[in-house]
């Protein structure tokens, strides 16, 4: 059995691929056979091989195993926006059995299969489902990336919230250090800390080349046992 977490974010842009990228290097370093999975991207660019999406592009070079882009990443738009309204505009439907069955493909390949959301918590894929609805689908273990800044206390809690009222297993959280560290930054962890009911899995600094970095060093994944 493949261990399984689905990434989610307290909004965009907080460094959901970021801290993904770090988890895929903790868990490569233990000895597992990863696997990284963007199911939906909305904000790519049109090169030679195709439609590509920068975060799906990262999970893939931090993946272990080879992996082929479609597999790493089944539905890709061009557009940066919503998907729902990305899907209406193109006419190409998110479908959950699309989604779910490449997450099977990549179990059968990894033990250790991560999946990035797009956006936060419930994040709409069309006009009556959210990303959170095929998570829970799915039963994956949910890991929590906060952007540390100010507000993000509460939009931890409000996530955390939704994802225990879905009945899932919030694993574990890690601390984004989206910015260089202000005054009041060693309050905001503390007091996510005494709030975030999971472990914290490490704080990832504000670095100039967050993806290009060693960042793995910065996670403690057996917290998530
Ligand atoms: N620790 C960090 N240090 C410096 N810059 C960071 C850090 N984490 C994220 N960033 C910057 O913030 C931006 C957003 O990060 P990232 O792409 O990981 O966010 P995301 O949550 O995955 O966004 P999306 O919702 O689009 O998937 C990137 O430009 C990235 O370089
Ligand atoms: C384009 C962006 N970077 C993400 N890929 C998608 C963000 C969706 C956000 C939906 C919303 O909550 O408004
Ligand atoms: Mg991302």
């Amino acid at each position: 059995m493949s261990k399984r977490w689905f990434i989610t974010g307290t909004d965009t842009e907080v460094g959901k691929t970021v801290a993904s990228c770090a988890l895929l290097q903790a868990a490569n370093r233990a000895g597992y056979h990863t696997a990284g999975y963007k199911p939906v991207a909305s904000g790519s660019d049109l090169t030679p091989e195709g439609v590509r999406n920068g975060d799906a592009l990262a999970l893939q070079r931090n993946s272990s195993l080879e992996l082929g882009y479609s597999e790493v990443n089944p539905y890709v738009f061009e557009e940066p926006t919503s998907p729902h309204l990305v899907s209406r505009t193109t006419g190409i439907a998110i479908e959950r059995a699309v989604m779910s069955q490449g997450l099977a493909a990549l179990e059968q390949k990894a033990d250790w299969v991560q999946v990035e959301g797009a956006g936060g918590w419930f994040t709409p894929l069309s006009e009556t489902w959210t990303f959170a609805d095929w998570v829970r689908e799915q039963q994956l273990p949910v890991i929590l990336v906060v952007g540390v800044k100010l507000g993000c206390i509460n939009h931890a809690m409000l996530t955390a919230a939704a994802v225990q009222a879905a009945g899932l297993r919030l694993a574990g959280w890690i601390a984004n250090d989206v910015t260089p560290p202000g005054a009041r930054h060693q309050d905001y962890l503390a007091s996510l800390q005494a709030r975030i009911p999971a472990p914290m899995l490490g704080e990832i600094p504000w670095l100039d080349d967050p993806f290009t970095r060693d960042t793995g060093r910065f996670l403690d994944i057996s917290l998530l046992d």
